[in-house]
């Protein structure tokens, strides 16, 4: 990009040049012109004209003064240009001093006039020199541009290639970065779902059982409100296994979960425990007969016979219940207890609740 600037500052600094090579010849003619015009007719008026030519050359040779350094190709000769036209000023003043002096038919006129035409012709072979070797050096500068022009507009298609390659890269990069958080997330979420979850009825599992107990205890604690266990076993469930096939007994346990999710409240807290036995967390409630009415909803549930795969399955539940803080204050001494009158509730013929033996 810097190379492409400064050639294109050189293209026009020799376009300039060029333009005064023009304007020095101009200037040049102007002034001879008028000291032909004043030998001619001795009419001061033409005098003017030359000097406005000096001048014009002048100035033009202040410029050759200070290109002779930029252009160096040109530059010995734009100096010699300037020490010719200042000989040839010098020519037309004399000629002007003579006719001055000796009047208008001086005989050195002629003299002056052929040295004067030398000069011009030595001046002018000079400029068009200088100009052809700047036209020259103008298609060098033109060919420099037009290659750098080239190299930065393929640079530029480069950059912008590499730029989207990059982009793309990154973007896939990141894409498949997030796809695998959101994987590994995905995992970890199952994992720890299985970890908590029995993978038959989808229920919490004895590890959340106790998670859950924890927590409800700390907040019966801190506000003194109760909470009830409930321990519930299968009546007669291996019988569905020995009779149906283990298959049928496990599409049961699915059912039953089913069953019992449908009189219980969202507060409630419904577990597989293991086995044919679950247990319910009754967090809220405000008198013990709102137990008692759960469970017999509970065992009603099997009043008919439970329907699996079209198959009438006839079961029932022995139900345990253990009450924070009237029958223990601890968890484990709960759960014992609950798990006690369910066995209670076994004894006392099946398909029955008990609360712990006062
Ligand atoms: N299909 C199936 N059976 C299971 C599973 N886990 C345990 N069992 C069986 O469930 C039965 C539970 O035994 P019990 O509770 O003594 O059987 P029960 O006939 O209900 O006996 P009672 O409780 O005295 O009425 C056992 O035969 C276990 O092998 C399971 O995940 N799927």
């Amino acid at each position: 990009m810097y190379q492409l600037v400064y050639y294109s500052e050189l293209k026009d600094l020799v376009d300039r040049q060029r333009y005064d090579i023009v304007a020095l010849g101009k200037a040049i003619t102007n002034a001879e012109s008028g000291q032909r015009g004043y030998l001619l007719t001795g009419h001061t008026l033409f005098l003017d004209t030359m000097e406005q030519g000096r001048m014009e050359a002048k100035s033009v040779m202040a410029r050759f003064d200070q290109h002779a350094n930029q252009l160096t190709e040109i530059g010995p000769q734009l100096k010699r240009i300037n020490q010719l036209v200042h000989e040839k000023f010098d020519v037309m003043d004399r000629g002007i001093q003579v006719q001055l002096s000796a009047g208008s038919y001086a005989s050195h006129l002629s003299l002056s006039k052929d040295k004067g035409h030398v000069l011009m012709m030595q001046i002018n072979h000079l400029l068009s020199e200088a100009d052809g070797k700047l036209e020259s050096l103008r298609a060098d500068y033109e060919q420099q541009i037009r290659e750098r022009m080239v190299a930065s507009v393929l640079g530029a298609i480069l950059l912008g290639m590499l730029i989207i390659s990059v982009l793309i890269f990154s973007y896939r990069s990141t894409m498949h970065l997030i796809e695998q958080v959101i994987k590994n997330q995905a995992v970890a979420e199952q994992l720890s779902h299985h970890a908590e979850h029995d993978l038959l009825t989808g229920l919490p599992n004895r590890r959340s059982v106790d998670t859950h107990l924890h927590h409800i205890h700390q907040l019966a604690r801190n506000t003194s409100r109760p909470f009830a266990i409930f321990f519930m076993d299968l009546d007669g469930f291996k019988k569905v296994n020995d009779e149906y096939g283990h298959a049928l007994g496990d599409a049961l346990l699915v059912e039953v979960a089913s069953l019992f999710k449908k009189v219980l409240r969202q507060t409630d807290f419904l577990a597989r425990q293991g086995g044919d036995e679950f247990v319910l967390v009754v967090s809220i409630y405000l008198h013990r007969a709102e137990l008692i009415q759960l469970a017999q909803r509970l065992i009603q549930l099997f009043a008919e016979p439970v329907m699996v795969r079209n198959i009438p399955i006839e079961i029932g539940v022995s139900i345990g219940i253990a009450e924070y803080p009237h029958h223990g204050q601890q968890i484990k001494q709960l759960l014992l207890a609950a798990d006690k009158a369910m066995y209670d509730s076994k004894k006392n013929g099946k398909n029955r609740y008990s609360f712990v033996a006062e």
